[in-house]
Order: structure tokens, then C-alpha cells, then sequence
């Protein structure tokens, strides 16, 4: 018999407004025959993350788009944990990149990591570490929630190394590898697909918690 839980899903609304996390979910999804849209898409408005931890964050932006819509929604709230910052950026990842006109610059942001891993001596790898964090948030209309939260250890390199992904990938190079994030095409990056045993970046991580536990893909 099948899980309760399962939910059988031909489109899912991603609540989000990046192009680039929003590409990763259409890609992760693909595989399972799931057509993704999004609240970026839909025209969604954008809702404030003014909570103070990824889940929260989280939340508020899959309710948002799930009653905004009537569909159930799946968001991602995620960011980039240091060490040696004491957990910045943390959750204000995205802000660290804000410009004061409008508009998101990661080349600042990640000089801004650089900038205050130094102020801290911190030139070492044994001293660079952190982890990406994921908290995907699956919300109904009526105002239910689930979470799935994956994360991905690594070191904060410098300079910048490659140009895929988004955001600050070109200087987070996972545990056990040798390039960047930056440097890996998506599907290295994800290090998943139905019926593998493990994934690699925080966001694939989190998403097989999801595909396993409500969309009924066998756990290996
Ligand atoms: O795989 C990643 N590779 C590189 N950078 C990443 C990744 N995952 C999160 N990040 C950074 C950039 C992002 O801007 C911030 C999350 O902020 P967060 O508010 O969750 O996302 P967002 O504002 O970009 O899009 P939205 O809220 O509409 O989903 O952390
Ligand atoms: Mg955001």
C-alpha cells in the first residue's frame, strides 16, 4: 500500500524568484515527470524573510505562494554557514549580496566572505570551513507544511574558481572534491537521481528527503 503521505504530483509550484535555484528544481524534478513552474513565472509577489532561521523563511515563502495560487508549493531557503564567521552569512546570504540601488551583486558578496574570513586570519583550509544549508518547505493552500533539510560540508576557497551555478558556488568546494561548485556542471553538482543512494549539494540532499518521504521514490 502506499504511504499516506505520498502525493502524486504532475506540476509543482516552486516558491521562489531565482533563476538559478529555480533550474535546479526543474532539473531535479525532470527525472520524476514532474513539470515545474514558478512563483517568479506566476508573477507571484515576493514575500519578506524576516524570520530568523531557514525554516521560517522557508515557510513564508511556500504558504505565500500556495494560497497566493491555490497549488501546492515547495520553497527553499537557503544559505552559506562559516565557521569561522559564527555561522554568517547564514541566513542573510541573500542580503550580503543586495545592493544598496536594488539588485544582487555575488562578486561583492563573496568578496565580502573573503573580506571578513581574513579580518579573522582565517587564511588556512582547516580554518575556511562551512557548509551550503536547504530547508525545501512543502506547503497546501489550506496552510499545511513539511520540511526537508539537506546541507553540504565544505571549505571556502579564494579566488573564485569556475562560472556555473549561481550565487557564491565559484567558492564553495565540497568535501571530497577538487573543484568548486562553480566548476561542476548541475548534475555533479546535485550528485543525485531517483534510485541513488546519495546526493551531494544541500539542495539535492534536502530534495531526496522530499522525493523519498512524499513522493514515494524508492530510498536506496
Ligand atoms: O546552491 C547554491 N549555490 C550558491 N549559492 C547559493 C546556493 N544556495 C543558496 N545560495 C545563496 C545564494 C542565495 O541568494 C542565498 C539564498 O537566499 P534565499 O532567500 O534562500 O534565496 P533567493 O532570495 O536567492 O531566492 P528565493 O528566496 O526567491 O527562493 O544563498
Ligand atoms: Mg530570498
Amino acid at each position: 500500500m502506499p504511504d499516506p503521505l505520498t502525493v502524486t504530483l504532475t506540476t509543482l509550484l516552486v516558491a521562489s524568484h531565482n533563476a538559478g535555484k529555480i533550474a535546479e528544481m526543474r532539473d531535479l524534478c525532470g527525472p520524476l515527470g514532474i513539470e515545474v513552474t514558478s512563483a517568479a513565472e506566476l508573477g507571484l509577489p515576493e514575500p519578506e524573510e524576516t524570520g530568523d532561521t531557514f525554516e521560517a523563511n522557508a515557510a513564508t515563502k511556500a504558504l505565500a505562494a500556495a494560497r497566493a495560487s491555490g497549488l501546492i508549493a515547495l520553497s527553499d531557503d537557503s544559505g552559506l554557514v562559516v565557521d569561522a564567521l559564527v555561522g554568517a552569512p547564514g541566513v542573510y546570504t541573500a542580503d550580503w549580496a543586495t545592493l544598496p540601488e536594488g539588485g544582487r551583486d555575488f562578486g561583492i558578496a563573496m568578496q565580502k566572505v573573503e573580506d571578513a574570513l581574513k579580518a579573522r586570519g582565517a587564511l588556512e583550509e582547516s580554518q575556511r570551513t562551512g557548509r551550503f544549508v536547504s530547508v525545501l518547505c512543502l506547503a497546501t493552500p489550506e496552510g499545511d507544511t513539511s520540511f526537508y533539510r539537506g546541507e553540504a560540508e565544505g571549505v571556502l576557497v579564494w579566488p573564485p574558481r569556475g562560472t556555473l551555478g549561481f550565487g557564491y558556488d565559484p567558492v564553495f568546494r565540497p568535501d571530497g572534491h577538487t573543484r568548486t561548485f562553480g566548476e561542476m556542471p548541475a548534475e555533479e553538482k546535485h550528485g543525485w537521481k531517483p534510485g541513488q543512494a546519495t546526493a551531494l549539494s544541500h539542495r539535492a540532499r534536502a530534495f531526496k528527503l522530499f522525493a523519498e518521504q512524499r513522493l514515494g521514490v524508492a530510498a536506496t
